[in-house]
C-alpha cells in the first residue's frame, strides 16, 4: 500500500485552500517561567508549512502539548509556541484560544491565502484522546472541518490512535508531510537488518510505555542498556531496594520474566546519583545500585555505569537511544546523560536518537548533533516503528 506525500497534494494545487496539519508540537517547557527550552520539534515540521505558505494555502495547524487530562489547562496553552513558530516563519501565526470553539471558527475563516493558523491544544478535549471510538469520531469530524486537505507532520505522535492522527485522516484527502516521510525513510534502516552488535539505550521516563516496547525489541538487539527513570522497575525486580525513585509497580513482575528470558542482553546500572528530593539543588550522592537509601530517590545514572555501558556501546555498529539516562535538566544529574551521549557519538556506528526530550539533551548539553546519524522527533513512536508495529496514525494514511 502507498500513501500520498505532500508533492503530491502541492502538485494538485493548494492556494487558497485550508490545509489541516497534525503536527507534534510538544517542546519542553521551563517548569518556572513557561518558556520553551527546546524548538527542535518546531523547526522540524518548518520544511511541510513553508512549502504549504509558498504554494498559498491557509495552513490551519494542530498539535498536543504534553499531557493535560482532557479539558483546558493553561500550563499546557501552545500559545508560547505559537509566537515562536512565528518567529520562525517570519509571519505571524494566528492563534486560537480553543480548539475547534469560536475561537478555532474565526480564526480560521479569517485566514488569507499563505497565512497560519494553529489552534490550542489538542488534549484540552477528551474527544482527541479517548478509547471510544463516536467520541473521536465526534471530534475528529470538528476537526476536519478545519480542512480541505490533510497532512501528517507529527511523526512523535504516529503511535497514538488518536483522533487528531488516526480519525481525521478517513474524513479528508490526506498525505504525509515531509518530516514524517523522512523519520520513515531513516528507521526502515534499522528495521532492515541492522549492520551488528545492534545496541539499544532506553531510558527516560515514559516507563510503563516503553517496557512494553522491551519485550519485542530482545530478539532483535544484541544488547539493551536500562537507565533514566526506566532502570529502577528493573531494579526492584532484581530484589534491590529503589527508595523512592519511579517505579511501576505493576510491572514489576514483567520486568523478572523479561531478565530471566534475556539471554544476558540486559545491562542494568551498577551505580545511581541518588538525592534527597527532585529538585535541582537536592543533596545528593552516588550509591551502588544494593545501597539506595529508602527514603532517597535516584535521578541520575553513576560513573561505573556510564563505563560499563559506554564499553557495551564502543563495538556497536548500529545504536538506538531513546529516553535521557538521568534528569538532564539539571545539571547535577546529567553526567549520565551526556556519558552515554559522548559514548553513542565515539562508537564508530550508524546512530539514531529519538525522542522530544533525548533530542532536546542532545542540543541542551552542548552536543554536536552531526555526529549521530540521525536525531528523530519521536521516541515512543520510533520504539514502536522499530518494533514492527502498524503504527495507527500511518496505517490511516495508506487508507
Ligand atoms: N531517574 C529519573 N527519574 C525521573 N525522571 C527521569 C529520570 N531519568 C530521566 N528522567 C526524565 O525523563 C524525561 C524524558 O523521558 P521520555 O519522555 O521518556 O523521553 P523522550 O522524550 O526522549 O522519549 C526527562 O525529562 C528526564 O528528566
Ligand atoms: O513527546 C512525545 O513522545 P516521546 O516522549 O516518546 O518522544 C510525543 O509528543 C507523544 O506524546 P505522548 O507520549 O504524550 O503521546
Amino acid at each position: 500500500m502507498s500513501i500520498r506525500t505532500l508533492d503530491d497534494l502541492l502538485a494538485e494545487g493548494v492556494s487558497g485552500r485550508r490545509v489541516l496539519v497534525r503536527a507534534d508540537l510538544n517542546v519542553p517547557l521551563d517548569k518556572q517561567t513557561g518558556a520553551i527550552t527546546d524548538d527542535g520539534r518546531i523547526r522540524a515540521v518548518l520544511p511541510t508549512l513553508g512549502a504549504l505558505v509558498e504554494a498559498g494555502a491557509k495552513v490551519v495547524v494542530c498539535s498536543h502539548l504534553g499531557r493535560p487530562k482532557g479539558a483546558p489547562d493553561p500550563q499546557f496553552s501552545l500559545r508560547p509556541v505559537a509566537g515562536r513558530l512565528g518567529e520562525l516563519l517570519g509571519a505571524p501565526v494566528h492563534f486560537a484560544t480553543d480548539t475547534v470553539g469560536d475561537s478555532a471558527r474565526s480564526t480560521v475563516a479569517d485566514l488569507a491565502d499563505g497565512q497560519v493558523a494553529l489552534l490550542e491544544n489538542l488534549r484540552f478535549n477528551a474527544g482527541e484522546t479517548s478509547k471510544d471510538e463516536a467520541e473521536r469520531g465526534a471530534f475528529a469530524d470538528q476537526l476536519a472541518a478545519f480542512g480541505d486537505a490533510y497532512v501528517d507532520d507529527a511523526f512523535g505522535a504516529v503511535h497514538r490512535k488518536h483522533a487528531s492522527v488516526y480519525d481525521v485522516p478517513p474524513r479528508l484527502p490526506h498525505v504525509a508531510g515531509r518530516l514524517v516521510l523522512r523519520e520513515v525513510e531513516v528507521l526502515s534502516k534499522l528495521t532492515s537488518d541492522p549492520e551488528r552488535p545492534y545496541v539499544v539505550v532506553l531510558g527516560g521516563s515514559k516507563v510503563s510505555d516503553k517496557l512494553a516496547v522491551i519485550e519485542a525489541l530482545l530478539p532483535t538487539v544484541d544488547r539493551l542498556l536500562i537507565g533514566g527513570g526506566m532502570c529502577f522497575t528493573f531494579l526492584k525486580a532484581q530484589g534491590l531496594e529503589v527508595g523512592t525513585s519511579l517505579l511501576e509497580k505493576d510491572m514489576v513482575e514483567t520486568c523478572r520474566n523479561l531478565l530471566e528470558r534475556s539471554g544476558g542482553k540486559i545491562l542494568l546500572p551498577v551505580d545511581v546519583v541518588v538525592a534527597d528530593a527532585f529538585a535541582p539543588d537536592a543533596a545528593h550522592d552516588t550509591v551502588r545500585v544494593d545501597g539506595i537509601p529508602s527514603h532517597r530517590l535516584g535521578l541520575d545514572v553513576g560513573p561505573e555505569t556510564v563505563a560499563g555501558f559506554t564499553a557495551a556501546l564502543s563495538p556497536a555498529k548500529t545504536i538506538f537511544w531513546n529516553g535521557p539516562m538521568g534528569v538532564f535538566e539539571m545539571p547535577a544529574f546529567a553526567a549520565g546523560t551526556r556519558g552515554i551521549a559522548e559514548a553513542i557519538t565515539k562508537a564508530d556506528a550508524f546512530s539514531v536518537v529519538g525522542g522530544g526530550d533525548s533530542a532536546a539533551a542532545v542540543r541542551a548539553l552542548g552536543l554536536d548533533e552531526s555526529s549521530f546519524g540521525h536525531i528523530s522527533t519521536g521516541g515512543g513512536a520510533s520504539l514502536e516503528y522499530l518494533e514492527g508495529k502498524a503504527l495507527p496514525g500511518i496505517a490511516a494514511l495508506e487508507n
